[in-house]
């Protein structure tokens, strides 16, 4: 159990929690109604602040219900909290529903924080790098899927 530092600037809305004991993710409210058509995107404030311990990180996670329900999403999830990152946390919200708008109401939860612990890396320059059993197959070299009724495997 970490301790986090938590600065509520707007002190009318309950502090992110989680929703049960050993939840990954502390829910996090919106402090404004909105309403966001199909495609739309906004940058939604939550209401609070955190100052991280050195060596961790917190991540904006989507709410899969939301996601499931009404195509809520965040454009770039997971969104990343530094540690010395000292501002109101803010959460860029996107309607992925071709059709259907999305409304929120202030208090509303809209995302979830992750806390994590995260290495920080000395990169150490050199002219080629070692030999791996990957080496540089990526993006589907192992093979994808194959559509029922078309040839070639994607
Ligand atoms: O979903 C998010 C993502 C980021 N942030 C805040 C905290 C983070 O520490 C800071 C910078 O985020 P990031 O490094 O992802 O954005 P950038 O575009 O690289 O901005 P910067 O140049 O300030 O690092 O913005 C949020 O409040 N919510
Ligand atoms: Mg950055």
């Amino acid at each position: 159990m970490v301790e986090i530092l938590l600065q509520r600037l707007d002190p009318d809305l309950p502090p992110p929690s989680y929703a049960h004991p050993g939840d990954a993710g502390a829910d996090l409210r919106t402090t404004v109604d909105l309403r966001l058509a199909p495609g739309e995107r906004m940058l939604v404030p939550t209401g609070v602040g955190i100052a991280l311990p050195e060596g961790y990180v917190a991540l904006v996670h989507p709410r899969s219900g939301l996601a499931a329900r009404h195509g809520l999403s965040i454009v770039n999830t997971p969104g990343t909290v530094d540690a010395g990152y000292r501002g109101e946390i803010k959460v860029l919200l996107v309607n992925t529903d071709a059709h259907e708008p999305v409304t929120l109401r202030r208090g509303d939860r809209i995302a979830q924080l992750v806390v994590q612990r995260v290495e920080t890396a000395t990169f150490v320059e050199v002219d080629a790098l070692p030999e791996s059993v990957r080496g540089s197959g990526g993006y589907g070299s192992t093979g994808g899927f194959t559509y029922p009724d078309r040839e070639e495997t994607v």
